[in-house]
C-alpha cells in the first residue's frame, strides 16, 4: 500500500518513500543463504538491464538494502544529472533512475507533485522521488509556474525581461531561487537556464559552471532540505512500517 489516509501530506510522501521492500527494476537481489541456495528476485523477465547485483548472506541485510533504495522518476536527463551530483555520495539512500515521461498535471505546485508522485509510485510499485519545476513570473501573478514546459516549447528560452522567482518542489521539500529574466546567454542545452540570471550574479544559470549553479539553484536548495531530513532520520525511516 502506497498512501495512507489520515496522515498529513508530508507523512504520506514519506510513507511512499520508505515503506516498500520490494526489489526494483534494474536491480537484482541475491539472497545467498548459509546452506548455499540462491534466491534471485527481479522485476524484469531478463537480467540484461541489471545495474548491480547485491549478494548477501543475511535476509535482514537484504531487506535493509532494498528499503534504502529510492527510484527517481524523470524524463529529463539534465535534472537527473544535477540531482545525482547534488545528492553526492553521502545521501543515505541509493538513488536509481527510471526514465518515465509522467503526465504534466494542472494545479498548485504541491498538488501537482503529489499527483505526479502517486503516478510514479504506480509505475515503480515502490519508493519514488519526483521533482516538478516551476518558473514563476512575479509580474504575471506567478504564471506560467508549473506550465513553464509548454511556454519553453512554444517560445524557446527567450522571454521579455521582468522580475521572476523560481520554485522547485521535490517531494514536498521546496527550494527557491530569485533572479531576473534576461536576454538568453550561454549554452541552450537545459530549459530556461540561458535566460535566468540569479540575483547577485552577472551570469545566467547556463553560463555558470555546474558547481556554481548547483550551489545556489532552486534544485540544490530543495535537495539540501531533503538530504538533511533523510540523513538525520535515516534509521527511523528505514524501519518505519
Ligand atoms: O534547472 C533548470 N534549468 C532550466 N530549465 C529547467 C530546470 N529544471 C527544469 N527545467 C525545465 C524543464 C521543463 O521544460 C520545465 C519543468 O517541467 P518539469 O515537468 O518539472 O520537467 P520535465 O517534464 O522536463 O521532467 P520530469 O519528467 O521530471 O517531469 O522546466
Ligand atoms: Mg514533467
Amino acid at each position: 500500500m502506497l498512501f495512507y489516509p489520515g496522515l498529513n501530506q508530508l507523512d504520506m510522501i514519506i510513507s511512499v518513500l520508505t515503506t516498500s521492500v520490494r526489489p526494483y527494476p534494474r536491480s537484482i537481489f541475491i539472497l545467498n543463504s548459509l546452506i548455499n541456495t540462491i534466491v534471485v528476485q527481479a522485476n524484469r523477465d531478463s537480467a540484461e538491464d541489471v545495474d548491480e547485483v547485491i549478494v548477501t548472506q543475511d535476509a535482514t541485510e537484504l531487506y535493509k538494502v532494498m528499503a534504502r533504495s529510492i527510484v527517481f522518476v524523470t524524463g529529463n536527463a539534465k535534472k537527473l544529472e544535477e540531482v545525482v551530483q547534488i545528492l553526492g555520495t553521502t545521501f543515505p539512500y541509493k538513488v536509481i533512475s527510471q526514465n518515465i515521461d509522467l503526465p504534466e498535471y494542472q494545479g498548485e505546485p504541491d498538488e501537482i507533485c503529489i499527483a505526479k508522485c502517486k503516478e510514479a509510485a504506480k509505475h515503480i510499485n515502490g519508493p519514488v522521488l519526483i521533482e516538478d519545476t516551476c518558473l514563476c513570473f512575479n509580474a504575471l501573478g506567478g504564471m506560467p509556474g508549473p506550465y513553464i514546459k509548454w511556454f519553453l516549447m512554444k517560445l524557446g528560452p527567450s522571454v521579455a525581461p521582468m522580475n521572476i522567482f523560481s520554485i522547485v518542489v521535490i517531494i514536498l521539500f521546496r527550494g527557491r531561487t530569485e533572479g531576473q529574466i534576461v536576454e538568453p546567454r550561454g549554452p541552450t542545452n537545459f530549459g530556461w537556464d540561458p535566460c535566468f540570471e540569479p540575483n547577485g550574479f552577472m551570469q545566467t544559470f547556463a553560463e555558470m559552471t555546474e558547481e556554481t549553479k548547483n550551489s545556489i539553484s532552486h534544485r540544490s536548495r530543495a535537495l539540501k532540505a531533503l538530504k538533511d531530513y533523510f540523513t538525520s532520520n535515516a534509521d527511523s525511516l528505514m524501519t518505519k512500517k
